[in-house]
């Protein structure tokens, strides 16, 4: 395995429909290693930009390389997840993966069946290796899609919306096994639009609005972006505020049994003692941070879906 350090690259990626831009000069940089989630409500270009990055469409404008080649090299080690593959409802999940590994001309017969069950296993499966495929659950129909994706060795997963239409179990399930892959060594790239999902799992994120990428890198250095606020909870909420004045926070407020500033660079231990030593009760003190979605709404005007 050669190393890159970015498992998905593109320059200026565009493709426009007819007179729609759907995907207009994105520049993805998806570290390897990394869970990545590409964020970004329905129709803001996810998909289009997915079948781009696999060579299903061609693009209009721009340049792709995933694994630090271009695509068609390195396709044999991407897995993907795009229209799941066509599965049949009367074979078990295991004899629909023989058919699928029968149908790959690259696989080795003589191994086929502990490469098999080793997919099955990967996505806990095996226990129901002999069920038909239409007693599968929601779930397990896309852990059975994970599986035929994982029946090669994988350095790289591309997955489009992976737990759309599952139920809470089943999407809890999904997620577990893609943190699985990404602890054995996988880069994953998943679409999504919950920003729950993006908080649960993802290391990366790349927010796309009306097909533009308008915000990239990791979860950590996003947030920074953000100020963080002081909080003091104090049946003195006043002199709580001279305090956070005194030492230069910004922005104070006094609420009803608690005072707020914007903390800036000044360290909270610092602020903590400086209450104490000014003799403020302090019945609470935190630190935070708006969180991820407030800052999406303010960089796409929109919200995103929390639940899930
Ligand atoms: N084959 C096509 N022909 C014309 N327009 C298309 C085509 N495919 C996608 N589009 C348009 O491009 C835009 C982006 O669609 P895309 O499916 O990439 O978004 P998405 O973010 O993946 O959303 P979703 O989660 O709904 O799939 C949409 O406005 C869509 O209607």
């Amino acid at each position: 395995m050669t190393y890159h350090p970015l498992a998905v690259r593109t320059q200026g990626l565009t493709k426009r429909f007819r007179t729609q831009v759907a995907v207009n000069a994105v520049d993805l940089a998806v570290p390897t290693g990394a869970v990545y989630g590409f964020l970004g409500p329905n129709g803001s270009g996810k998909t289009t930009t997915i079948r781009m990055l696999l060579n299903l469409i061609s693009p209009t404008a721009g340049t792709h390389e995933l694994l630090g080649v271009p695509a068609a090299a390195a396709l044999s080690k991407v897995g993907s997840l795009v229209e799941g593959p066509a599965f049949h409802p009367y074979l078990s999940g295991r004899d629909n993966l023989r058919r699928l590994d029968a149908a790959d001309r690259t696989a080795d017969g003589a191994t086929a069946a502990t490469r098999i069950d080793g997919a099955l296993d990967r996505v806990g499966l095996l226990p129901a290796a002999r069920k038909r495929y239409r007693a599968y659950s929601l779930g397990m129909r896309q852990r059975l899609a994970l599986a035929a994706t994982l029946l090669q060795p994988r350095e790289l997963l591309i997955l489009d919306e992976p737990t759309n239409g599952l139920d809470p179990q089943g999407t809890r399930e999904v997620r577990s096994i893609i943190t699985h892959l990404a602890a054995e060594g996988s880069t994953v790239m998943l679409s999504t639009h919950l920003l729950s999902e993006v908080e649960q799992i993802c290391t990366h994120v790349g927010v796309m609005h009306l097909g533009k990428l308008v915000a990239q890198g990791s979860i950590e250095a996003i947030r920074g972006r953000t100020a963080p606020t002081a909080r003091v909870d104090t049946s003195l909420p006043g002199q709580a505020a001279a305090t956070l004045r005194g030492l230069g926070l910004t922005d104070v407020a006094v609420g009803e049994e608690h005072a707020t500033g914007l903390l800036g660079p000044i360290a909270p231990e610092k602020v903590v003692a400086a209450l104490v030593g000014d003799g403020v009760p302090v019945r609470g003190f935190a630190v935070q941070r708006p969180d991820l979605e407030e800052l999406f709404v303010t960089l796409t005007g929109e919200g995103f879906d929390v639940s899930g």
